[in-house]
């Protein structure tokens, strides 16, 4: 205990004395018209700020909106970071003046251990980030290819329904999130290593994952300072090489496995199925001139395993929730499909992709998930590439910007009654859903669950169809019901994304139709 005090005080007045120099001679203090925000001391700020969960973190920024409006200054440590709470000055700087806008701020510490800012989602803006997002795009997110992982996402639905049958056998209640991300992890993990794996290596992979993913936040002391952390917190810096090393072991050979095929058989094998692996054991990285090595491979797998799975399970579980909340919307949603099961020519079991497009109820209800339960409350940070103006103030370069997606959806000035779920706000009236709604947001913003500008989620099409065919075959092939006396509770708590404050239950029973 003693000996826990000292060291904590000692990284206390070390990294005050290092901030408050830092604060002195960084070039944002020289600046002068930051947007305004609460004087604090650095050091105090910072370990308020770092103790704070995301959810009280955005109660305090809505209160400084509040006081000091719609951009406002947070000093935590030495650097300024900028809130923006508002969708037209988020337009102004991600849509209008993007290309200022659209780099990353330098990564800390444990981030580079794990590899992070030589991923897409941390890369700076420049000729790297820029070929490994055209890769993950043009090679495996384009129409084409994505339909060519069609039996995946049969194969992956099959497998969630039978969980869900096995678990609401004898009239129990189902705990649903659990099934959720290990499907979303399955058709992920075919993506990206190839359609060949079988469910007990799929479940070793999400076991890694997870255990990074969801221990990551653990591990943030120690970006205090690092040099400092790496004498007195050493432990804590191994156990993170560890979990490190974990990842590795378990996701080399199976990129191994994936070069050796690939060699002996994609040229004669017109079956053969591309995976996220096989476009960057081909990628040559432009600076450098030379192919990505095994760690960044593994970097970028984890990024896509990381990226495409726990925001879409959580948007899925918040839907369903809604759906066991308000039967009516349920039920309407239920007569939509069986409009088009019974017209058409299709199997009564499944409703396939090629239905989707003629569900316009069904895209409001998901669009409508995503306004009211964005996964993330806030994009990625960005960083700014020079000194920018941003509603009447300078933003300096390198200076790190963040904006609000959540209370962008839910702007009253924008949403009739913003809190509540009414996924009929996204019908026009000709049902024409082709006109339905830009949630790219390039002439105005309503809402960005996905973000906007040139970091826009490259996953945004991919995450909507996943969306849409799960939630379609869950209300098609099983009635959900609320626990009796257990009624759906909406409220929210922060882990790798805003999920569930309590996990959703309910009663399933398949249709009778
Ligand atoms: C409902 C599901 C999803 C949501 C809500 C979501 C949301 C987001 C958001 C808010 C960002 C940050 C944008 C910014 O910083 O301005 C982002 C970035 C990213 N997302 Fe998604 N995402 C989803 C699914 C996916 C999927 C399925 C994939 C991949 C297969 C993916 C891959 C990425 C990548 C690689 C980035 C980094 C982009 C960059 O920095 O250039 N996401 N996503």
């Amino acid at each position: 205990m003693e000996a826990w005090f000292i060291i904590l005080i000692s990284i206390s007045v070390a990294a005050l004395l290092k901030a408050f120099f830092n604060l002195l001679f960084s070039p944002a203090a020289a600046a002068g018209n930051l947007p305004p925000g609460p004087t604090t001391i650095p050091i105090f700020g910072q370990i308020q700020w770092l103790r704070r969960t995301s959810s009280e973190a955005e109660a305090v920024l809505r209160n400084l909106h509040a006081k000091f409006g719609p951009i406002v200054t947070i000093r935590i440590g030495s650097r300024p970071s900028v809130f923006v709470a508002d969708r037209s000055l988020a337009h102004k700087a991600l849509v209008q003046n993007g290309v200022f806008f659209a780099d990353r701020p330098i990564g800390l510490a444990t981030s580079k251990v794990v590899g992070s800012q030589n991923n897409i989602s941390s890369a700076f803006y420049g000729p790297t980030w820029r070929l490994l997002r055209r890769n993950l795009t043009a090679e495996i997110l384009h129409t084409s290819r994505v339909k060519s992982y069609k039996h995946a996402r049969k194969w992956v639905l099959g497998i969630l329904m039978d969980c869900l049958k096995s678990d609401s056998k004898n009239n129990k209640p189902v705990r649903v999130m659990d099934h959720f991300q290990y499907a979303m992890f399955c058709l992920l993990v075919l993506m990206c290593f190839g359609d060949k794996l079988d469910q007990k290596k799929i479940k070793e992979i999400e076991h890694v994952q997870r255990r990074l993913l969801l221990g990551f936040a653990r591990f943030n002391i120690l970006n205090f300072w690092p040099r400092l952390t790496k004498i007195l917190l050493r432990k804590k810096w191994v156990e993170l090489f560890q979990l490190r090393d974990d990842r590795e072991k378990v996701l080399i050979p199976l990129i191994q496995a994936r070069k050796n095929l690939k060699e002996q058989r994609c040229k004669e094998d017109e079956n053969y199925v591309l995976s996220y692996v096989d476009t960057l054991l081909d990628l040559q990285l432009p600076d450098e001139k030379r192919k990505l090595n095994q760690h960044e491979i593994v970097t970028l797998c984890s990024e896509f395993l990381n990226a495409g799975t726990d925001t879409t399970s959580t948007a899925l579980q918040w839907i369903m929730a809604n759906l066991v909340k308000y039967p009516e919307i349920q039920e309407k949603l239920f007569m939509e499909i069986k409009g088009i099961m019974i017209d058409g020519d299709g199997d009564e079991e499944e409703v396939k992709e090629e239905e989707l497009q003629k569900l316009p109820y069904l895209k409001a209800v998901i669009l409508e998930g995503l306004r009211r339960h964005p996964p993330g409350h806030f994009v990625l940070p960005h960083a700014v590439t020079e000194d920018v103006e941003l509603g009447g103030y300078k933003i300096p370069k390198n200076g790190i910007i963040n904006f609000m997606v959540a209370e962008m959806g839910w702007d009253p000035k924008v949403w009739e009654d913003p809190m509540a779920f009414k996924p009929e706000r996204f019908l026009n009236g000709d049902e024409d859903h082709d006109q339905l709604f830009d949630i790219t947001g390039s002439r105005e913003i309503k809402m960005m669950p996905f973000g906007v500008g040139r970091r826009i989620c490259p996953g945004l099409a991919l995450a909507l169809l996943h969306l849409e065919y799960f939630v379609a075959n869950l209300v098609w092939s099983f009635h959900w019901k609320a626990v009796e006396n257990d009624e759906v509770d909406l409220s929210e708590k922060q882990e790798f994304t805003i999920v569930m404050n309590k996990p959703l239950q309910a009663m399933i029973s398949p249709r009778i139709r």
